[in-house]
């Protein structure tokens, strides 16, 4: 099976990906949206791809390709530890240079937002499509001043060497991941902590009527439905034009969410379903050692 994520190799998409599926033939994409369209075309089975951060919310890029690009099913979602470190090359270090730019995915450079503030103030940040290939580019360019934020995966693969280590500005930093997949496979996901059951559906609720949002939140309420995000994004077709997404505390079963789901499209909203699957954790393994003091 071939499973695509965000690459290069030594991407925090990377160790979501390798945790899910160690077995498997692992391909780095270029960018979020190029991995989904490759699973779209059968060039893929499945794709890995960021979906939330403790620090930084949504990662507007995959949900927006999701609802509007490429509609693929939600599979699994994995919960990953994000410890960012502060990598030189060590051409670098050897000259006592410091770095004049620092590059990272715009995620990563504001989880440490903080950190840079005080201790780099001079230097000028850079976006890169991920934290590998900041990484990538560092070993590729040993002459330049220049630093990047990545983890330790990265620093191993491009030969770099961790200056500062875990300087995220909170120690409770996760990112989410989503395994999306087509309609007409199934896919067995063998995580390694399963933490989870959730079903994600997106609600776009009828034109100007008063307390929709209201009503949609009590077709889940008195189900006892328990809710762990809800989230609106723009149609784009329109200023204050919004969807939802929320996530359901459970799978799918036969009386509940069909019943919720009844309530809403008779208020006259549109229900549709972007998946029910099996959350797993990958950060009960590093927790203790990764946190910054
Ligand atoms: O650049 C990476 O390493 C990624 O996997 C992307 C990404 C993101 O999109 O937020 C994933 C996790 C971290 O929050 C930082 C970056």
């Amino acid at each position: 099976m071939k499973v695509g994520f965000l690459g290069p190799k030594g991407t925090f998409t990377e160790m979501a990906a390798t945790a899910l599926f160690p077995k498997e033939e692992l391909i780095p994409c270029q960018t979020i949206p190029l991995s989904m369209d490759k699973v779209a075309n059968h060039d893929l089975d499945l794709t890995v791809v960021p979906i939330e951060n403790t620090i930084e919310g949504s990662v507007n890029i995959t949900l927006d390709y999701l609802i509007h690009k490429q509609r693929l099913p939600i599979i699994a979602g994995v919960t990953v530890t994000i410890a960012q470190q502060f990598l030189m090359h060590p051409v670098q270090l050897e000259k006592g240079n410091q770095p004049e730019r620092v590059l990272s995915h715009p995620h990563a450079l504001a989880q440490c937002h903080d950190f840079l503030k005080e201790t780099y103030p001079d230097a000028t940040v850079e976006y890169t499509n991920s934290t590998g290939s900041a990484a990538a580019w560092l070993a590729a360019n040993p002459a330049e001043p220049v630093a990047c934020i990545a983890n330790e995966l990265a620093a191993k693969e491009y030969g770099l060497t961790v200056v500062h280590q875990n300087i995220q500005d909170y120690s409770s930093n996760r990112t989410r991941f989503l395994v999306l997949g087509r309609n007409d496979e199934q896919h067995d996901v063998c995580g390694p902590y399963k933490i989870s059951d959730r079903t994600t559906l997106m609600i776009t609720l009828p034109e100007d009527y008063t307390g929709a949002l209201h009503q949609v939140l009590s077709a889940f309420a008195w189900r006892k439905l328990n809710l762990s995000k809800i989230e609106s994004r723009p149609t784009k077709t329109g200023l204050g034009n919004y969807y939802f997404i929320i996530d359901i505390d459970q799978k799918m079963d036969d009386v509940l969410i069909p019943g919720a789901i009844s309530e809403l499209e008779v208020l006259g909203c549109k229900v549709e379903l972007l998946g029910s699957y099996t959350c797993y954790s990958l950060t009960d393994l590093k927790e203790k050692t990764e946190i910054r003091a």
